[in-house]
């Protein structure tokens, strides 16, 4: 996984207990963490547009999102330019969202995923690099 990385991190109240997790998790990442700060019942929009903006501002290299399905937080933060959000809820589809997709904030479905499926996911989304080539011609194509 690459060091030194720096992540905004945020979640609603079906996330929340996942996003403790992760940031005791990764002493190699610096987080900044957006909130929200207890189980209360929360907006998911609230978070993800935070999020967003620290890495469609450069604030930020990536961004984790957490909420129940993963959807809504993803759904948000791809409202944003140059935000490419993917839904993770296995290694095996944070490859391609990172070689293929260059994804720039990972969503985790909290209800469906164990917490060490989780760490593994995010460890993999971390280290796998952008292919460029012709998924780069793909990834341009994107914005409207
Ligand atoms: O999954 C979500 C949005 O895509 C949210 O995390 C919510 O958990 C989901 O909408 C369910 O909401 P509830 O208030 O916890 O019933």
């Amino acid at each position: 996984m690459k060091k030194g990385l720096k992540i905004a991190i945020g979640a609603d109240h079906a996330g929340f207990e996942y996003k403790q997790a992760i940031l005791g998790m990764f002493n190699d990442l610096t987080f900044k963490d957006f909130g929200t700060y207890s189980a209360e019942s929360a907006d998911y929009p609230d978070f993800a547009h935070l999020v967003a903006s620290g890495v469609e501002n450069g604030e930020f290299d990536f961004g984790i999102l957490i909420c129940g399905s993963a959807n809504g937080v993803a759904m948000t933060a791809n409202k944003h330019q140059g935000i490419r959000a993917a839904i993770c809820w296995k290694p095996e589809l944070a490859i391609p969202a990172r070689t293929h997709n260059n994804a720039n904030i990972i969503c985790i479905p909290a209800r469906h995923m164990s917490i060490d499926e989780v760490k593994e996911t995010l460890i993999t989304f971390f280290t796998e690099e952008f292919e460029g080539g012709r998924h780069a011609r793909r990834v341009d194509k994107i914005s409207c």
